[in-house]
This record gives structure tokens, sequence and C-alpha cells, in this order.
């Protein structure tokens, strides 16, 4: 039902004039997120896509990556503040006559499920020890390089220092913390420019990994109607996305596709939206849903954790050496954790923000602190400089000008991996999770597009069953999945202090002594 009537307000709004005013505030804060660039001091001026974006991935210089960071923020959320409040208010009225108290428990209602809350805490308990040991080792990388006077006392990681405008996923400092620099490195973004790889040819690439297992190949009407590349003619909201015309042949991508492996995977996640669209397209239009809004984020992530590993890209000739022993293993596995487990806190955290906004708990001149306790508390990030609450940071991130919910991301990158787990042996893989490539298996395909068909006809447990054998959503796949860095990683942080303070301090560490700076070097140099 989540797709249906998601601006709820059209069909339950009876004021008129109330639901103008909510579709005007609306579309005013998503063109302030669209316009918004960064001009720089030294005359420089950005736009998010692809310039504060690769930005972002690249820069390792300080200063530079700060004022990206705080443009971004003046440009973005903090025009939108007050924007935001009246739509929370109206937002909730359009709901309230459905039935729900605010439209936190309207979005919540698609997973139709009393203890949904509860089982995601339960989630991110369970995950925390992984986080907090990658929080840990990416830390001390971090320190090394910008020095401990750089970081609060009270343990978390500055914002601006983690590859991406969100520290959201951290893969873009691959680079700072590549375990065994001299083993097999997985980036293959400098192999995709070298072999003059397309936007085109990067999707066909998708498409056939897709038509390997018996899944559907993308119709003419996609490749016609699908705009791949930044266009130059006219401005595109160049976030990615996924359209389905309810008309059972027009399915579409947008993207300004970029030429690395960051967006290969894109790629593959919006091409298994339209896997999805295409699979239930004959079911009757209520049920042309995902199982639940996770399950439809799942299915494209699912196929790309087969497509990264080594053996997949060796076998597409996008790699050609592959080494296995533990050192490359370590590296492959440290890269998708950047990824994947990375994103788990911030998924995580953008609704339980949203909701106690929508719900009333957090009002107008509390957004900020919320957030930034939030952010600290769970995610271990802290802002580079002081926030206060007529800044409003949400708003720095699409779904929130864009009204998209988003715990839908958090649910499935958990289940992907109870996905992936379901397709491995689906396809008689025995090996370890993190090696297991289900390409051209039929009966992996087969498995996964009964799943896919069923719309969101039956209930999600009903469809997580049939795949997996059990009704649940469980941690239990992602932990085995990253079992072998865990060990690693518990080793790599022995002695070191694990996890920070709920909330963020003020206080920085002090710079170290010339001769701490000494021991430093001998020990590290030692310990190699
Ligand atoms: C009509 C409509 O609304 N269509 C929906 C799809 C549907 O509901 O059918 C849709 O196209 N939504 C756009 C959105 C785009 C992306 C995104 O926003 N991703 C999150 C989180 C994340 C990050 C990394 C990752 O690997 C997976 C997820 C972010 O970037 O923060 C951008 C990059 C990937 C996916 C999407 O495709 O989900
Ligand atoms: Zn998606």
């Amino acid at each position: 039902m989540f797709r249906m009537i998601s601006d709820i307000g059209t069909d339950a709004m009876k004021d008129e004039a109330k639901l103008a005013r909510m579709n005007t505030l609306q579309s005013d804060i998503e063109g302030i997120y669209a316009k918004a660039t960064v001009s720089f001091s030294d005359g420089q001026t950005l736009a998010l896509e692809p310039g504060l974006t690769q930005l972002m991935a690249s820069s390792r210089n300080y200063t530079k990556l700060q004022e990206a960071w705080i443009g971004w923020r003046d440009n973005t959320g903090k025009l939108m503040r007050d924007k935001y409040a009246d739509f929370v208010t109206l937002s909730n009225e359009g709901v309230s006559s459905l039935g729900y108290h605010d439209t936190g428990e309207y979005w919540r209602s698609w997973y139709e499920s009393p203890t949904f809350e509860p089982d995601l805490q339960k989630l991110l308990e369970e995950l925390k020890p992984l986080y907090s040991n990658l929080h840990t080792y990416v830390r001390e990388k971090l320190m090394d390089l910008y020095g401990r006077d750089k970081f609060p006392t009270s343990g978390q990681i500055p914002a601006h220092l983690l590859g991406n405008m969100w520290a959201q996923q951290w893969n873009n400092i691959y680079d700072l913390v590549i375990p065994y620099p001299d083993k097999t490195s997985v980036d293959v973004t400098p192999e995709l420019k070298n072999q003059s790889y397309t936007p085109l040819r990067m999707f066909r690439t998708a498409e056939e990994f897709f038509k390997s297992l018996g899944l559907l190949p993308m119709p003419d009407r996609f490749w016609n109607k699908s705009i791949i590349v930044k266009p130059t003619d006219r401005k595109m909201v160049c976030h990615a996305s996924a359209e389905d015309f309810y008309n059972q042949k027009d399915f579409r991508i947008k993207m300004c596709t970029d030429i690395n492996m960051e967006d290969l995977v894109t790629i593959h996640h919006e091409m298994g939206h339209i896997q999805y669209f295409m699979q239930y397209k004959d079911q009757p239009v209520p049920f042309r849903d995902g199982a639940n809004p996770g399950f439809h984020e799942a299915v494209g992530d699912t196929l790309a954790l087969s497509v990264a590993t080594p053996k997949h890209l060796q076998t597409i000739g996008l790699l050609n050496s592959v080494e296995n022993d533990e050192g490359s293993d370590i590296n492959y596995l440290l890269s998708m954790a950047l990824e994947k487990i990375a994103f788990l806190p911030f998924g995580y955290l953008i609704d339980q923000w949203r909701w106690s906004v929508f719900s009333g708990e957090t009002p107008k001149d509390k957004f900020n602190d919320k957030w930034w306790e939030l952010r600290c508390k769970y995610q271990g990030v802290s802002p580079p400089v002081e926030r206060t609450s007529t800044d409003f940071d949400p708003g720095a991130k699409y779904h929130i000008p864009s009204n998209t919910p988003y715990i839908r991301y958090f649910v499935s990158f958990v289940v992907q991996f109870q996905f992936h787990k379901a397709l491995c042996e689906a396809a008689g893989q025995t090996g370890p999770l993190h090696k297991c490539d289900i390409y051209r298996s039929k009966e992996a395909g087969t498995k996964l597009g009964d799943m896919l068909r069923l719309g969101s006809s039956k209930p999600w447990p009903y469809a997580m069953e049939a795949l997996t054998g059990q009704p649940n959503m469980s941690a239990k796949a992602l932990m085995d999945y990253f079992a072998p860095l865990t060990a690693w990683l518990e080793k790599q942080n022995a002695g070191k202090q694990v996890g920070w303070q709920d909330a963020c301090s003020n206080q920085r560490h002090a710079p170290l002594s010339a001769n701490e700076q000494q021991a430093k070097k001998w020990l590290t140099e030692y310990n190699m």
C-alpha cells in the first residue's frame, strides 16, 4: 500500500487549500535542495553531483572538506527549517483523517507488525559490536592522518572525513584504511575507465546479470525512455530513481551515471526496482508493491553482493588476478563493511529522527539538537563545527526534502544478506558467504522471481519464508558474512579505546608530543 497513496494528502485531505499549501511547501523545499550549490573561497562553485560528491570522496584536505560540508548545509537545510515544520503539521492533518496519529505511524503501518520498532532496535543492538569495531579501526587511521587534535575526546569521528557528504557510507576512504595495501585491492573504478566503459555498457552489464539468472530482460521501451546520463539541455534532479508507470509496459530509470564502482552498484540497485515492477506487473494494482518497502530496496543490492566479489569481477574481466589469501579476503570484507556496516546506524536514525518530529516529540527549535543527539549516539559522528538550532542539518539529506521514507534502507541492509544466503544455497554455493556468486544460477533466479511475483499480495513474513525458509528479519546472515572480519578487527583494536560516549563533546584531544609521535612510529613499525 505504501506506493499507492504515498502522498497521502491526495486522498484524505478534505480541505483543498491545505492540500495546495502542503504541496507548495513540499515543492519549495525540494526546489531548494535541487538548486543548491556551494561556492568556495577559491571561487569554485560546485553542485552536489558530480562536484561535491567527488570532492567529499577524494579530498583529504581537512579545511576544504569542512568548507564543502558547511556550505552544503547552509544552502540546503538551513533554508528550509520553517517550511519543513509547516509541512509536518499539514502532513499530519492529512493522515489523521485516515485514523493515524501522525505521518510516522502511517509510514510504519506498511510493515504490518506491532513489534516493528522493537524489532529494529534489537537488530541494531545485535549489530552494534561489529559497527563499533569498524568505527574504532577507521577512527584510529583517521586520527593518524588528520591529527588527534581534530577529534572530540568523546570518541566520535568528525562527519566530514568519511568520504561522503552525510558520512552514510565510508567506501571512498578505503585507500586510507586498507589493511593489506600490497594485496588485491577490489576497487575496479580505474579498470572501468581503462576499458572505456560507458553508462550504457554499465547498464547492459547489470542487465546481463539479471538475465543470467533467468530473470526478465529490460524491455525496449526501458532502453528508449530511461535517462542514464546527466542531461545538458535541462535541469534534472540527479538523485537516481526507478519509476513504475503502472501500465504493465513502461518502466524507467533516471540517473546521472558516473563511471565508477559505486555507480555500477547503484545501477544494480535501480534495476532491482525495475525487475520487481515487472515481476508483479500482472498483480491487481493494489498488490503492485514490494512485500514491504525494505524488500523493494533489497532486490538489486542482493544481486550486487555477488557482482562485487573479486571472483565475479574477474569473470567479467574487470579484475585480472584474484589472490585467495587471508590478506585479500580481509581487504575485500573491509571494503564491503565500509559500504554495508557503516550504513546501519545511519539507515536507522533518519526515521528515528523523522518519526520523533511527526509525533510532536521533537519541536522545530529542537530539530537540529535531536538530529545531532542521534548522530552522536548511534553513528558516533560529530559535527566538524558547532551547530545551532537555526541550522537544519537533516534537510541536507535528499530524503528529508523529498519526503522519502528511509527505514526501508535499514531493513534492506539486513534482509539482503538473508536473501543472498538463501540464493547462494539455491545455487549450490557452499563456501563462505562473502565469496558466493550466484551468476548464471537459474535455481537462484527462479526462487527470487517466485518471491518477487507475489508483490504485496501476501504479508512480508510469508514472502520472507518463501525465499529463506523462515519468516523473520534476522541479523545472523549479515554477521555470518562478516565473521572473518569481526575476528580480525577485534585483534586490530586490542588495547584501543573501542566505542564512543553517547553525547559529542566540544573538547578535542591534545596533539601528540614529539616523543609520543616518535614512540607511536616505532610501535607501528614494530607491530608491522
Ligand atoms: C518512484 C520512486 O520513488 N522510486 C524509488 C524506488 C521505489 O520505491 O520503487 C526510487 O527510485 N528511489 C530513489 C532511491 C535512490 C538511491 C537512494 O536514495 N539510496 C539511499 C540509500 C542507499 C544507499 C546505497 C545503496 O546501495 C542503497 C541504498 C541513499 O542514497 O541515501 C540512490 C542510490 C541508491 C538508491 C532508490 O532507488 O531507493
Ligand atoms: Zn531503491
